[in-house]
């Protein structure tokens, strides 16, 4: 039997161990995706305790609990909704910590049982990289060990040395980007830049909430953008304008490097400028729209910025899929984001291929990162890749890495197999977190195993030469320096 996560943890070769020790183990960690807090970082808070670093924003972690039957207030927390029935023995555990009566420890208390019982779940993998490597526990996290585990990991996360750069510091971060709506003044990623910070924290413009035209508070968006822009918003000309003058803002107060965009339902059909500005017109005076009307304009928006990105060469992400806020009673306690989505299955290939060529046919297609949700749609994804590949980049199009419900063992090895039998495994990007928490870098790590070990079962099945010199250079390109030079053009 193997020992529970050691160092040779998912290396089930000689070349897959060779690779991730030799060559990626030590690779720092350009972030390009994740929803942490600039505030934070600059402020650079301490926790000050587990409850903090881990229960307070991840939805991940809050839908296992609710799945193992926690009531709302330990999972979200006393404001959530604790209306479910039952209640299973969350601090009724054995635990006798002083702190047992502290609601912070009574969650973790409920974590640690949830935990227990994650066998063959990332989560049970991820929460045990993190105590191992931010705390040097190899202890595994269950009801018998949570006082002990809860008493160390809060001393610790406590001191100066864990402060929350100083978790950036100990995962070897050198850039992270994190995402940011276009009203944002981005006051403390400018601090953090005239600072000189060592870690580059940089935003990323997610404009979603510009072109969803349906929704009941476009006019009150409109309105806030306008103010962030300075002037009014009464056609699509001031909102493509407005949309400009912040993109430009984000560039230049924040260096911002690529945009970020949710496709959930209707991704495009094509409309004229004519076209779109009617439709505008008649939202604005309270006219309801046709899903046709909704799908044109966002087409027209979506368009129009991909060209603006393309002119000032940075990134495009597009995040499909998603089917969110199922349960409209948990939305209303609670708001979004909060651990109630799923994997949509709609089918849009005709849409995407007409998205990406309408921007493309005057060579006017930015670089492109496509994301799904529906593992069903890897290789739909990967060879569209193909269509709209050009020089002089490597890699223009890239079939993002596994996200949120892909983002798992099984959908990481799926997501390499598909992407090296309909792409180029080599000029792969690679891995970002998609976090909320400041302790979730080990995420890398965990794809670096998973790479690096499918990387040796080909060479050692005889598929692919034992070229290690080759092979350990692309192993670094692929966590490191493609998405570097993808992003800005750098080599080292
Ligand atoms: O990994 C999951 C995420 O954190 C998820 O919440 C985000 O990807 C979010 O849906 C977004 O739209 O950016």
């Amino acid at each position: 039997m193997k020992e529970f996560m050691n160092e040779d943890f998912l290396l089930t070769t000689e070349t897959a161990r060779r690779l991730y020790h030799d060559y990626a183990e030590t690779m720092p960690i350009f972030d390009f995706h994740n929803h942490l807090s600039a505030q934070e970082i600059y402020e650079d808070i301490n926790f000050s305790n587990i409850t903090q670093a881990w229960l307070y924003g991840d939805h991940y972690k809050w839908r296992a609990m609710r799945t193992y039957g926690f009531p709302e207030e330990l999972v979200t927390g006393p404001k959530g909704d604790s209306r479910t029935p039952e209640t299973p023995g969350a601090n009724q555990s054995g635990c006798n910590h002083a702190d047992a009566g502290s609601m912070d420890y009574r969650r973790f208390s409920a974590w640690a049982e949830t935990i227990e019982n994650s066998i063959g779940n990332p989560l049970y993998h991820w929460t045990h990289l993190e105590l191992q490597r931010y705390f040097g526990i190899t202890e595994p996290l269950s009801s018998k060990t949570c006082d002990k585990l809860w008493e160390a990991c809060s001393e610790k996360l406590s001191r100066p040395e864990f402060s929350v750069r100083n978790l950036l510091k100990m995962q070897n971060v050198k850039a992270l980007c994190t995402t940011n709506d276009p009203c944002e003044d981005l006051e403390y990623h400018r601090k953090l830049r005239e600072e000189g910070s060592s870690v580059r924290v940089l935003p990323t413009f997610r404009p979603d909430k510009a072109y969803l035209i349906g929704k009941e508070d476009y006019p009150a968006y409109l309105a806030a953008l306008g103010k962030a822009w300075g002037y009014p918003i009464n056609s699509l000309s001031d909102l493509k304008e407005a949309l400009v003058s912040r993109l430009d803002y984000f560039i230049r107060e924040g260096g911002c490097l690529l945009s970020d965009h949710s496709l959930e339902g209707a991704l495009f059909a094509p409309s004229t400028d004519e076209e779109a500005q009617e439709i505008f017109v008649r939202r604005m005076a309270g006219a309801a729209l046709t899903a046709d009307d909704r799908r044109r304009f966002q087409g027209n928006i979506l368009t129009f910025l991909g060209k603006q990105y393309a002119a000032r060469n940075m990134a495009m992400q597009l995040h499909i899929g998603a089917l969110r806020s199922n349960s409209s009673r948990m939305l209303q306690n609670l708001g979004p984001d909060t651990g109630f989505d799923s994997v949509d299955d709609f089918c849009y290939a005709g849409e995407l291929s007409a998205l990406l060529d309408s921007m493309d046919r005057t060579d006017e297609l930015p670089k492109t990162i496509l994301y799904c949700l529906n593992q069903r749609d890897y290789e739909m994804l990967a060879s569209m890749c193909g269509n709209f590949q050009s020089a002089p980049h490597r890699g223009k199009i890239q079939f993002g890495t596994a996200w949120w419900f892909c983002d798992n063992k099984r959908g990481m090895e799926a997501q390499l197999d598909v992407l090296a039998n309909l792409s180029l495994l080599p000029v792969s990007i690679g891995m970002l977190t998609d976090s909320r928490s400041f302790l979730s870098f080990p995420r890398h790590e965990y794809y670096r195993r998973i790479l690096c070990n499918k990387i040796g079962s080909w060479v050692e099945d005889g598929e692919y030469p034992c070229h290690m010199e080759f092979l350990g250079k692309m192993v670094q390109n692929i966590c490191y320096h493609n998405a570097l030079k993808y992003l800005t053009g750098a080599d080292a």
